[in-house]
């Protein structure tokens, strides 16, 4: 059964010696073959869960298991491919040249340098030396690197952080054809819009905490979903009407309309109840929100809680 997810956490703490808790009781599932986007704002714990998957972090406590293993053991390493911090490569040398280094420290053949350069779109660059590469390029050259060893997981720590709109496109589309390939790819970010396209489910973290999981959509629904917005006639009327049914969380009124906090599935049974009550709908329309609005509304939920955020000594960590 544990066969179906790359990697699962089970209760994952980590408090830093300083009394600093970046990861609290984090329960995680990634399903092989997928792309999923770890999402959080700076600080909520995304390095140091990532770092705890390949060994570089001890957990506190919890249970850790990737590709069915415990973290950092030979067997495991070997079977994935890790850009959590910049890679070191050699400024005066080629990407292919670097590449080559690379392939020789991790054991594979050379000729996976040419290989994994072609998955990255950097064949035409081959030979230009490192220091001549842009940012977007360096990082997809750090891409390639983590793939030379056909990994069956990828872990790539916010792989678009400081790169322009260009890049940020290029690696874009990288993660998209390596997920089109099956690859299994854990990546983080800061940016929603940058999972929100490549990723088939994202897991959200604010303050070392899961706050929401699923798929796009599922995470868009459950954050409540959107709203309708409704013009109606008589006002009153309809907004008792609508008050009154269970699964409306609010009603505000704006100049005659009606701004109906729901799921925006349930329009034609809304729209059927205020007729019967007798109401005139003139128009009723579904808002759904962006997912850029639900991650706000679920980090910020999070933050006006008080309850989470990494604690230090003096804030009730002790
Ligand atoms: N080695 C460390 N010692 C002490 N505290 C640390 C250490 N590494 C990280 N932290 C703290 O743990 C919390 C989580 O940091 P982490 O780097 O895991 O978050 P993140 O989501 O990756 O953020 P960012 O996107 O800014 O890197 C932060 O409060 C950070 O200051």
């Amino acid at each position: 059964m544990g066969d179906d997810f790359a990697i699962e956490l089970d209760g994952v703490t980590k408090r830093y010696p300083g009394g600093v808790t970046a990861v609290a009781d984090l329960r995680l599932r990634v399903p092989r073959g997928e792309v999923f986007g770890f999402l959080g704002p700076n600080g909520a714990g995304k390095t140091t869960t990532m770092r705890m998957l390949v060994g570089l972090v001890r957990p506190t406590s919890g249970r850790i298991r990737v590709l069915g293993q415990p973290p950092g053991t030979p067997e495991q390493l070997a079977q994935v491919g890790a850009l959590i911090e910049s890679p070191t490569f050699y400024p005066h040398l080629s990407g292919l040249d670097n590449l080559r280094l690379a392939a020789r420290y991790a054991g594979v053949p050379e000729s996976a340098a040419e290989r994994v350069l072609a998955e990255v779109d950097l064949s035409a660059r081959a030979g230009s030396r490192f220091r001549e590469y842009s940012l977007g390029m360096k990082q997809r050259l750090g891409v390639a690197a983590a793939l030379l060893k056909q990994p069956h997981l990828l872990i790539l720590d916010e792989p678009t952080n400081g790169l322009d709109p260009a890049g940020v496109s290029e690696m874009r589309e990288l993660l998209r054809s390596l997920g089109q390939r099956g690859h299994t790819v854990l990546l983080s970010s800061h940016v929603l819009g940058e999972v929100e396209q490549v990723c088939d489910r994202i897991a959200v973290i604010d303050g070392g905490r899961l706050v929401a999981d699923g798929t796009p959509d599922e995470l868009r629904a459950r954050l409540g979903s959107g709203s309708l917005v409704i013009v109606a006639d008589p006002v009153d009327k309809a907004v008792a009407c609508l008050t009154d049914h269970a699964a409306v969380q609010r009603v505000d009124t704006v100049d005659d309309t009606l701004r109906v906090a729901t799921d925006p599935a349930l329009a034609a049974e809304l729209n059927r109840l205020l007729v019967q009550a007798g109401v005139e709908v003139r128009e009723l329309r579904p808002v759904r929100h962006s997912l850029e609005e639900a991650f706000l509304e679920l980090t910020k939920a999070e933050r006006t809680t008080g309850e989470t955020g990494p604690t230090s000594p003096g804030e009730g960590d002790k």
